[in-house]
């Protein structure tokens, strides 16, 4: 494969409802799309997941482009590619930036698994032909707006609800879900908005069966999960700490995670997901696949991850009805009684409606 033109486009889209987390709330979203295009025409797709602002980690949309545009790609452009395994290697040089790495590397995937006439959920070693999904819940005005939002997601058949927590928002909410709920899978994600002094008030959540708790302290912490993972009893959940295979194998050796949300543009791209993915597996630690709120594209490369064995536990890849008007893809995803039927055709396996990109694209740059 040799990638000879790559095209950069910042997408704004709305959100059918706004998305409000321990560190903000989202109402539209503004992201970049790289289309990158082989030598012989084979197109290929990948979502950067960066925020336009830095909440969640250090990387933005400004940043991701500015990355792309003055060191990943022209690292990418015109090199012999054999297997996408290889673009984390020609990236070595370039340190951290994973989301912006992850958006060419997944395009790059897509393009191996057409090449291949495969769908990438077979290029990765996937197995399954329908992914187990659940669904992420902001914080909401007052508890009875979660309660209804819960209630209308678990008659949709979503087999896990995730809801945001924070002080001053977390054991009262936790205690009414568990009273309103007692036979749903629930979670609750931190965002790491506490701190070690706070695992008094965290031990409380142990009273809900809760799956997990998502990254409750810092983002870039493991030793102190693992201090407060000793006092709970409720499974400990690392997102925004884990960023590589050795963040995940120095968290689970000291016991700060008994389980890893996967996210493909936190950790710098499939192929270090999938390794994250096999360590976990040897370890028996499970792990599932986390969202970003994506487009399809994104949403298409978490379908495709999902279906590797160890992705036991329901991820956050619900419909894209729930987040977008129109989506960019054809068919859209769309979750069943909490499952999603994985495509079989070649690459991401959903048709790119490029004119509804268009109509979505505030600005574009094509580079070869
Ligand atoms: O895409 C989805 O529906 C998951 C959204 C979600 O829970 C998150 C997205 C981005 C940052 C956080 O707010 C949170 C997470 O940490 O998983
Ligand atoms: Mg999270």
């Amino acid at each position: 494969m040799k990638i000879t033109e790559i095209t950069i486009r910042h997408l704004q889209m709305k959100l059918k409802a706004p998305f409000t987390t321990s560190f903000g709330t989202f109402t539209n979203k503004d992201f970049l799309l790289l289309e990158a295009k082989d030598e012989d025409g084979t197109v290929g797709w990948g979502e950067s997941v960066a925020f336009h602002a830095p909440w969640y980690n250090e990387e933005t949309l400004k940043t991701n482009w500015h990355m792309l545009e003055d060191f990943l790609i022209p690292l990418i452009l015109n090199k012999e590619i054999s297997h996408p395994d290889e673009v984390n290697e020609i990236f070595e040089p370039i340190r951290k930036n994973n989301m912006a790495k992850s958006t060419i590397e997944g395009a790059v995937w897509d393009i191996y698994a057409q090449q291949t006439n495969q769908s990438l959920a077979s290029a990765l070693g996937g197995t399954k032909d329908k992914i187990e999904v659940g669904i992420s819940i902001g914080i909401q005005k007052s508890i009875d707006d979660l309660v209804a939002l819960v209630d209308e997601y678990v008659k949709e058949g979503y087999k896990r609800i995730k809801v945001k927590i924070k002080p001053g928002w977390d054991i009262e909410v936790m205690r009414t879900l568990r009273e309103k709920f007692p036979d749903v899978a629930i979670m609750a994600d931190a965002n790491s908005a506490y701190r070690l002094e706070d695992a008094e008030l965290l031990k409380q959540l142990d009273e809900f069966n809760l799956t997990m708790v998502e990254q409750p302290l810092a983002s870039d912490d493991i030793i102190d999960h693992a201090i407060l993972q000793k006092q709970m009893t409720t499974p400990i959940c690392l997102d925004e700490s884990i960023h590589s295979l050795e963040d995940a194998r120095k968290a689970v050796e000291l016991g700060a995670t008994k389980i890893i949300n996967i996210k493909i543009g936190r950790v710098g791209g499939l192929t270090e997901a999938k390794k994250i993915h096999d360590y976990c597996e040897s370890k028996g630690i499970p792990v599932w696949c986390g969202g970003m709120l994506e487009s399809g594209i994104g949403r298409a490369h978490n379908v495709a991850l999902t279906t590797l064995s160890n992705f036991i536990l329901p991820g956050d890849t619900a419909s894209s009805n729930r987040y977008w008007e129109k989506d960019i893809i054809e068919p859209e995803v769309v979750a069943e009684n909490g499952y999603i039927h994985v495509p079989q055709t070649a690459g991401i396996g959903y048709k790119v409606n490029v004119e509804t990109i268009e109509s979505y694209t505030v600005d574009k740059k094509t580079y070869k």
